[in-house]
């Protein structure tokens, strides 16, 4: 009897605290974030926070409430959810969240990042502002944040995109003509993602980083995705000797800036003038420029912290982009029909492909004209754009993570100082917004396939086109009633379609991503025939909150040398 009254107890414990926790979560429309439901106090929601992935994704979208805080706690972390467009953005757009916290620990565990500098991260409170944050006294040669910032506006600025992008495009032309196992005949290959992987890290770190980059660190590519396979462990900070396999492929890469580095340095040339876009030693301009911010930053950037700096780079330049690249090209080649419309909108906006004749009369390639490819008319094709915010509205799932720096309130609801919030893209992009139900009104403008359900979970190439009046908007292609103008529009989607995150912090690579994505698709599938031999995989939830999800499981294909298509 004893016995059966302690085992009701255990029972009755847990349970009293899921009812309690439940009402509350379900009644309360203000103040501080209740709890999601939970059954045991202390550990709450540590099973889904340890294990990360798939189990991380459920548990959030399943207690998201659009326009409420929800709290999630356990051993060593405790966390408030934010959802729905008009409270993300009202939250995000304030100076009132400090990222310096979130990303000082991140910078020594992902970059081996020196003990000194990530202090001096986390010392800075000093926001990205041109003023520092009111009652900020950190000196300004430590405004490690600001100087990111103003980095970042030099990286990304017009001038050095517009070098950058027609860089990407030789060199992804480039390797497409020598990859001469690929032929006039079916080639088989088994992994896809594989595919995408090794062509486009190449093309992005050598219009980005210069030719240096690879030619000191001719097996970069292969350390790299080891390294960043590897990402979840090292950004959870475990130790090393858990996985000295991970510890050692960050030590690999960091070896590698460091080589990298010393090149740069050595082959400076002081006769590029200093406000270059280009600079063949160190890549883009804006890459030699930050030396004199590091130089500036007292002592701190010594030679390990400066490899930290260009690893994250490096890490940001192809992590995201490489899978979401791979994906843009799988929903398309998915997708019945659509590699070719893509083909046939690519002709559109470039012109159509030519066909070169080699000396012995074999036509040996299609290509593009290079020389004037223009990039940003391509980019701004209305289906191909629809394609790409689609493609990243399914595969990025990326957790925002910030701390309140000054107490404020977001509505009903109240930030307390040092509250950490968190914003999930993955919970924004599968919402009932997105959930497109058959319009069957009589309207001209519809066309058969919006009168179709499409639900939020499947990938719809015209999900981001809307209708329009304006004739300098492009009709776009096939399927669309003749005369009906589309254009591609992501209005009223600020706060809910979030892949590259919202506010002082969002990706300042954005631009480039977009254009990487269309262009690597598009010059792909002009030169090449591609047929997917199996359905694409899931997502891989292992990434969880990093940014863009890898395939689970390996993709095979089939591709051949396209000839005789287009001009001449
Ligand atoms: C599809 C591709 C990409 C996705 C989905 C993506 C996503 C993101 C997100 C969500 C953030 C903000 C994180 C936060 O607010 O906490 C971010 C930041 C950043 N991204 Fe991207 N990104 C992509 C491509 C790129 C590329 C090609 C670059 C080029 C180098 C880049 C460079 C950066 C940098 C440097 C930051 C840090 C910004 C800061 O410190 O304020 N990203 N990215």
């Amino acid at each position: 009897m004893a016995v059966l009254a302690a085992l009701l107890l255990v029972a009755l414990v847990p349970l009293t605290t899921y009812v309690f926790s439940l009402l509350r979560y379900k009644s309360k429309t203000g103040g501080t974030a209740p709890s999601a439901p939970h059954w045991i106090a202390l550990i709450a929601h540590t099973a889904a926070f340890v294990k990360g992935d798939e189990a991380l994704a459920r548990v959030l979208r399943q207690s998201a409430i659009p326009g409420a805080m929800v709290r999630f706690h356990g051993l060593g972390f405790n966390f408030v959810l934010l959802s729905g467009a008009d409270f993300i953005r009202k939250a995000l757009s304030t100076h009132n969240f400090d990222w310096n916290k979130v990303t000082a620990p991140l910078f020594a565990h992902m970059f081996a990042g020196p003990p000194h500098v990530v202090d001096a991260i986390a010392r800075d409170d000093s926001g990205v502002g041109r003023k520092p944050y009111p009652g900020s006294s950190v000196p300004p040669g430590r405004r490690l944040l600001r100087n990111q910032i103003v980095f970042f506006a030099d990286a990304f600025s017009r001038a050095s995109i517009d070098g950058m992008v027609p860089r990407f495009v030789s060199s992804l032309q480039a390797w497409c003509e020598k990859n001469t196992a690929i032929g006039a005949n079916w080639v088989e290959m088994d992994d896809l993602y594989g595919f995408v992987r090794e062509m486009l890290f190449a093309c992005g770190v050598e219009s980005f980083f210069g030719p240096g980059m690879l030619e000191v660190n001719p097996g970069l590519a292969a350390a790299f995705w080891a390294y960043d396979d590897n990402m979840p462990f090292l950004a959870a900070g475990m130790p090393g000797w858990m996985k000295p396999r991970a510890a050692r492929s960050r030590t690999v890469c960091h070896e590698a800036m460091k080589r990298w580095r010393a090149h740069a340095v050595e082959h400076t040339d002081p006769k590029v003038p200093e406000d270059a876009a280009w600079d063949s030693a160190w890549g883009l301009g804006a890459i030699r420029r930050r030396n004199k911010l590091l130089d500036e930053a007292e002592g701190l950037f010594d030679e390990n912290a400066r490899a930290a700096m260009d690893l994250a780079l490096l890490w940001t330049l192809a992590t995201n982009v490489i899978p979401a690249s791979y994906w843009y090209l799988v929903e398309v080649l998915a997708h019945s029909g659509l590699a070719d419309r893509v083909r046939r909108e690519t002709d559109k906006e470039l012109g159509p492909t030519t066909t070169t004749i080699s000396s012995k009369g074999v036509q040996e390639n299609a290509f593009l004209p290079a020389s004037n490819l223009d990039a940003r008319k391509l980019t701004a094709n209305p289906l191909l754009q629809s394609i790409y915010a689609e493609t990243l509205r399914l595969h990025v799932a990326t957790l925002l993570i910030r701390t309140v720096k000054k107490a404020h309130s977001l509505g009903a609801w109240n930030l307390p100082h040092d509250e950490s919030i968190l914003v999930s893209s993955h919970v924004e992009h599968f919402g009932e917004q997105w959930d497109h139900q058959p319009d069957n009104d009589s309207d001209s403008s519809n066309t058969h396939d919006q009168q179709e359900h499409h639900p939020a979970t499947q990938f719809w190439p015209e999900r981001f086109l809307v209708p329009s009046s304006s004739s300098a908007d492009e009709d776009h292609g096939d399927e669309k009633p003749p005369g009906v103008k589309f254009k591609f529009s992501l209005s009223g989607r600020q706060g809910q379609w979030l892949p590259f995150g919202l506010g002082e912090h969002m990706c300042p690579g954005r631009h480039f991503a977009k254009q990487e994505m269309i262009l690597s698709a598009s010059i792909l599938l002009a030169l090449f025939d591609v047929e997917l031999r199996a359905p694409p995989p899931a997502n891989d939830f292992a990434r969880y909150g990093f940014g863009t999800l890898g395939p689970k499981g390996k993709l095979p294909f089939r591709v051949r040398r396209r000839v005789g298509c287009g001009g001449q």
